[in-house]
């Protein structure tokens, strides 16, 4: 197990599958998912992989057809109104009308759920909204509704929070408000379950993910460990156009995998120092030597190759 230490959900074998017209369709097949207490976790896989499935049955939304599942401990959904004061989650885009001011949109949800309206304000800062408070909802931009919607997820000061693709649909700078917005809440010491298709895109934010590929983990643990643990000693190996072929043969006469990507060769089993001595001792010299950029979207794809031919990450 990579991921340990107090969890603030675990599900256990988690199976979930739906009658189709030709059959029956798993969406989640035997999932033990881990999600830390403290700092951004990114549940992350292709479209299609079961993370909005798994997050329904964390919400109770939807039923498992066998596994449990817990959050903080609670096993849910039979305990869940032991623990649901504490989850705060946005899975579908919530509705706020258009001509009240963020404010008063969130008084409007303060009363309906019993939240004293005082604490508006504080949420209103802790998601960088203050300075619009008092702005139409409809003036807001696609990123600022979005850190709204995040808002009302806070009301009820939850320890964790999940939230279910927040970036789908938000330009790139509405994308980095929202991750400045979950590491902002992980700082303050709340736990941040986030999930997305593009997994490079959370890497920048999460502290550890769980990744999935049809309904199945296969892989999880802190980021920096699964990109370093896929990094091996490949590098990255600039030449002269025409001495690829002549570098690729010495290189792959000691045994070296390499892989030739345009006038580079992606050289792995050696690093650079010796990959650099191999070449020099035969007269070719290469012009630039670079370990080579291991993100989680070559973790996901290394893991699962072939078998996920034809779906989108
Ligand atoms: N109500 C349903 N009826 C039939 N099949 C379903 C239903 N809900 C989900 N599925 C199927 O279960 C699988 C997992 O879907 P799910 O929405 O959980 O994936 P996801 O990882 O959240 O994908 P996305 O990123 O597209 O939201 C898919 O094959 C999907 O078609």
């Amino acid at each position: 197990m990579v991921i340990d230490g107090e969890l603030a959900v675990e599900t256990r074998g988690l199976r979930k599958s739906f009658r189709t017209l030709r059959g029956r369709r798993v969406g989640v097949e035997n999932l033990d998912l881990r999600v830390p207490v403290g700092g951004v976790h990114g549940f992350l896989g292709p479209n299609g992989s079961g993370k909005t499935t798994t997050i329904r049955m964390l919400l109770g939304l939807a039923r498992p057809d066998r596994g449990t599942a817990t959050i903080f401990g609670h096993e849910v959904p039979r305990h869940l109104p032991d623990v649901v004061g504490r989850v705060g989650a946005i899975v579908e885009s919530p509705r706020f009308f258009p001509a009240f001011t963020g404010r008063s949109n969130l008084r409007l949800l303060a009363d309906a759920i019993g939240t004293p309206r005082d604490r508006v304000d504080a949420v209103l800062e802790e998601v960088g909204l203050s300075g619009r408070a008092g702005d139409p909802y409809r003036t807001y931009s696609l990123g600022m509704k979005q850190r709204l919607a995040i808002g009302a997820t806070l009301l009820k000061d939850p320890d964790l929070l999940i939230f279910d693709e927040p970036t789908n649909g938000l330009d790139p700078a509405g994308i980095h408000e929202i991750r400045r917005t979950m590491r902002d809440l992980a700082d303050r010491g709340r736990t941040v379950l986030v999930s997305s298709h593009i997994l490079a895109e959370v890497q920048q934010v999460a502290d550890s993910v769980s990744i999935v590929a049809r309904g199945r983990l296969i892989a999880e643990g802190r980021v920096a460990d699964l990109v370093a643990g896929q990094a091996g000693q490949a590098v990255r190996v600039g030449l002269a156009s025409d001495e690829v072929a002549v570098a690729a043969s010495v290189l792959g006469a000691r045994g070296l995998s390499v892989e030739r990507d345009g006038a580079a060769l992606v050289v792995e089993g050696a690093g650079a120092a010796a990959v650099n001595r191999m070449l020099g001792e035969q007269g070719v010299w290469a012009r630039e030597l670079a370990p080579r950029q291991v993100d989680l979207e070559s973790v996901f794809l290394g893991l699962t190759q072939t078998e996920t031919a034809g779906e989108s990450v």
